[in-house]
C-alpha cells in the first residue's frame, strides 16, 4: 500500500520537480527491520533518488509515512506482503535486499542458510517479473550462497545479467579500513583497503600487504585479520541476542548503493563486491569491481599476494566453492 501521504500522480510529478541528478527508482525488501529502516533513512537522503520504495512483510506503511516527512526529492511509498510486490518493484533501478533472518550468538551465517534461501528466492522471483533490468544488491546472508541463488533464479527466467547482481561485502571494507586506520593513527574516511573473497570469516580476505605505507609486524597482521573476518561475530556477540550488525551494515549498504548510482550517471566509481567473475576458478568472488552505466564495468585481479595472504586464499578457495554450489543447488532444486 502507498503510505497515505503520497499517491501514485504524486511520484511522478515529484520526481519531474526534484531536480535531482537521477530521479531513480531504488527499493529496500526489507525496509522494515533492523538494517532496512536505517538503510532507508540514509537512502532517503540520497539525492540521486527519486522513488524509495519500501517492501517488507510487515510495517512499510508507518516507516515510510515517517520517512516522507523527511525534506528531501525521493518520494517514499511502502508496500506489505507479496500482493504488493509488484507495485514495490515496478520500474525499479536497483534493489536492495537486507529481508531476512539474522544471526544470534553461536550460530554461523550458514546456519541462516534455510530460512534466508527461499526469501532471497523469493524476491529474486519477483524482480524477474516487475523489474528484470533492475541492478540487485544482495545484503541477506549467507551472501556467498544467496548470490549464487539469486543468479540461478535469474537465469532460470531468462533475465540473468552479470553485470547487474552484486553481493553486498562492503561492511568488511568499512570494519577494514576502521581497524587498519586505528592501527596506523590514519584518518579511517581516508582509508580504504581492498578486501577480497566472500562474506563469512574465513572467505573475508583483507589484502594488508597492499595497504601504502604500511609496515606491520606478522602478528599485527593476524590479529587485524582476524578481526576483520570476525567483525560480525563481535557484533551479535555484543548484541547478546538482538541480532547482528544494522546500523554499521546501513552505512555500507547506502554506500555501495550511492557508489553504484554514481556509476549510473556517468562518474568512475569502484567499490569491491562479491559478483560473477573470472579473476579465480569460482562463479563468483569478490575483488574492486569498477562501476560504469551498465553495472558492472571492468574486474580488477586481487595482485600480489603476501605469503601469510596467499596461505589464507589457500584455506578460503574450498570454502566458499562449497558455500556457492549449496545456493546453485538449492535453486536447482526449487
Ligand atoms: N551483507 C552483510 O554484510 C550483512 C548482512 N546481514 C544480513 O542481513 C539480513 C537482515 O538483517 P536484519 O535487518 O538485522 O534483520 P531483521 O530481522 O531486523 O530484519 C529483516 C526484515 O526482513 C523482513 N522480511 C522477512 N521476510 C521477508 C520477505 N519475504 N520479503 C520482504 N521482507 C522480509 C522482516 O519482516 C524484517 O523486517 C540478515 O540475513 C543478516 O544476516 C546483516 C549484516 C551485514
Ligand atoms: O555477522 C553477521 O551475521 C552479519 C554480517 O554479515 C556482518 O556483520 O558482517
Amino acid at each position: 500500500m502507498f503510505s497515505r501521504a503520497v499517491s501514485t500522480a504524486s511520484v511522478a510529478g515529484r520526481r519531474a520537480m526534484s531536480g535531482s541528478a537521477g530521479g531513480f527508482k531504488v527499493a529496500v525488501a526489507g525496509a522494515a527491520g533492523g538494517i532496512g529502516q536505517p538503510l532507508s533513512l540514509l537512502l532517503k537522503n540520497n539525492m540521486n533518488i527519486g522513488h524509495l520504495s519500501l517492501f517488507d512483510i510487515v510495517n512499510t506503511p508507518g516507516v515510510a509515512a515517517d520517512l516522507s516527512h523527511i525534506p528531501t526529492p525521493a518520494v517514499v511509498t511502502g508496500h506489505t506482503g507479496p500482493e504488493e510486490v509488484g507495485k514495490a518493484f515496478d520500474g525499479c533501478d536497483v534493489v536492495v535486499i537486507p529481508a531476512g533472518v539474522p544471526r544470534k550468538p553461536g550460530m554461523t551465517r550458514d546456519d541462516l542458510f534455510n530460512t534466508n534461501a527461499g526469501i532471497v528466492a523469493n524476491l529474486a522471483d519477483a524482480i524477474a517479473k516487475h523489474c528484470p533490468k533492475a541492478h540487485v544488491l544482495i545484503i541477506s546472508n549467507p551472501v556467498n550462497s544467496t548470490v549464487p541463488i539469486t543468479a540461478e533464479v535469474m537465469k532460470k527466467a531468462g533475465v540473468y545479467d552479470p553485470q547487474r547482481l552484486f553481493g553486498v561485502t562492503s561492511l568488511d571494507v568499512l570494519r577494514a579500513n576502521t581497524f587498519v586506520a586505528e592501527a596506523l593513527g590514519r584518518n579511517p574516511a581516508e582509508t580504504d583497503v581492498t578486501v577480497i573473497g566472500g562474506h563469512a570469516g574465513t572467505t573475508i580476505l583483507p589484502l594488508l600487504s597492499q595497504v601504502e605505507g604500511a609496515d606491520f609486524s606478522p602478528e599485527q597482521i593476524a590479529a587485524l585479520t582476524h578481526r576483520i573476518q570476525f567483525g560480525g561475530d563481535e557484533v551479535v556477540q555484543a548484541k547478546d541476542g538482538a541480532g547482528s550488525a544494522t546500523l554499521s551494515m546501513a552505512a555500507a549498504g547506502a554506500r555501495f548503493t550511492s557508489s553504484l548510482l554514481r556509476a549510473l550517471n556517468g562518474e568512475a566509481v569502484s567499490e569491491c563486491a562479491f559478483v560473477q567473475s573470472t579473476v579465480t576458478d569460482l562463479p563468483f568472488f569478490s575483488t574492486r569491481v569498477h562501476l560504469g552505466t551498465s553495472g558492472v564495468d571492468k574486474i580488477d585481479g586481487y595482485g600480489t599476494l603476501s605469503a601469510a595472504e596467499q596461505a589464507n586464499f589457500d584455506e578460503m578457495i574450498p570454502t566458499l566453492k562449497a558455500q556457492i554450489e549449496k545456493g546453485i543447488a538449492f535453486a536447482a532444486a526449487r
